[in-house]
């Protein structure tokens, strides 16, 4: 493997952003899936004694919720599950108009959103984003649900370079193996909803050909999620797109 992810700059980066803001520490979403592990690994090389990892499922996969704990306990990270269906079903209930399928599923990330700044604010912790540089420029992400974080040390990464990461932090590799999921709905997968391969996206970013088609759909997805892209700490500056 010769790639060079900059772990090390990334974890000088995160030390130096979070000392800048004042604050004692960072606290994540931890889902069970690959870019929550890796920022929560990038987190505990920068922070040993000061990460906290929060599990939410809401009606979400048991799997999911045991693989969450098994990273926290690998990378010695404390955590805590906080169940969101209650709330869930709360805001449901309380709500006059019938809500459709997308409308509920994305309350589901801002109630995650919710629960992490109250836990950051009571610990004087910074709030990680974990989108990558795919999920940021096809705003495949909740608007002020997962979407909503203070610094993000993978926005700049491609998802094949997220999957580099993983294994060179020795993400358990049950992490590594499932496909990515926003975990929204029962079988749900990211390709399969965008109807975009990520491999496809990663060879657009890298200015590889792609076929027509996919491409139209990558620019048009891109610039219909512009408002989506609110200023967040990065540690490159992805810029605007080029095409
Ligand atoms: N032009 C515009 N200017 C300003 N604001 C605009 C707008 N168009 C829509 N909006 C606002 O944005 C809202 C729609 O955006 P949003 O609420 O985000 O909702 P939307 O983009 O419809 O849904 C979120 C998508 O992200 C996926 N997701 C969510 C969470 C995690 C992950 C994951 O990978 O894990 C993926 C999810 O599966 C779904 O496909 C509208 O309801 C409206 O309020
Ligand atoms: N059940 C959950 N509990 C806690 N945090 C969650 C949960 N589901 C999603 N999140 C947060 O929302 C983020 C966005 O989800 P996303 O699916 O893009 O990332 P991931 O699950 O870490 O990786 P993958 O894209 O491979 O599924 C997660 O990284 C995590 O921080
Ligand atoms: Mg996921």
């Amino acid at each position: 493997m010769s790639h060079n992810l900059e772990i090390d700059s990334r974890v000088k980066f995160l030390q130096k952003y979070v000392k800048q803001a004042k604050s004692d520490g960072l606290i994540l979403g931890i889902s069970g899936g690959k870019d929550s592990a890796v920022v929560a690994a990038l987190a505990k090389r920068a922070f040993p004694n000061n990460v906290y990892g929060v599990i939410m499922p809401c009606y979400s996969l048991k799997e999911d919720v045991e693989h969450g704990k098994k990273l926290c306990e690998a990378l010695e990270v404390e955590y805590e599950v906080v169940d969101l269906s209650k709330s869930y079903d709360t805001i449901l209930e309380s709500v006059k108009e019938p809500l459709n399928d997308q409308a509920k599923s994305n309350i589901k990330p801002r109630l995650r959103m919710t629960t992490l700044y109250a836990i950051a604010q009571q610990k004087n912790y910074l709030v990680l984003g974990t989108g990558n540089r795919a999920e940021i420029v096809l705003g495949y992400f909740t608007k002020y649900g997962d979407g909503g974080s203070d610094v993000n040390p993978i926005s700049d990464l491609k998802v094949h370079q997220v999957f580099d990461m993983a294994r060179e932090l020795n993400i358990p590799q049950e992490i590594i193996n499932k496909p990515p999921s926003a975990g929204l709905w029962e079988g749900q997968t990211d390709e399969q909803e965008l109807g975009i391969r990520y491999s496809d996206v990663d060879d657009f970013l890298d200015g590889k050909e792609v076929d027509p088609k996919v491409r139209e759909k990558i620019i048009s997805k891109y610039k219909a999620t512009e408002h989506k892209r609110q200023t967040f700490a990065q540690y490159k500056d992805i810029g605007p797109l080029k095409f």
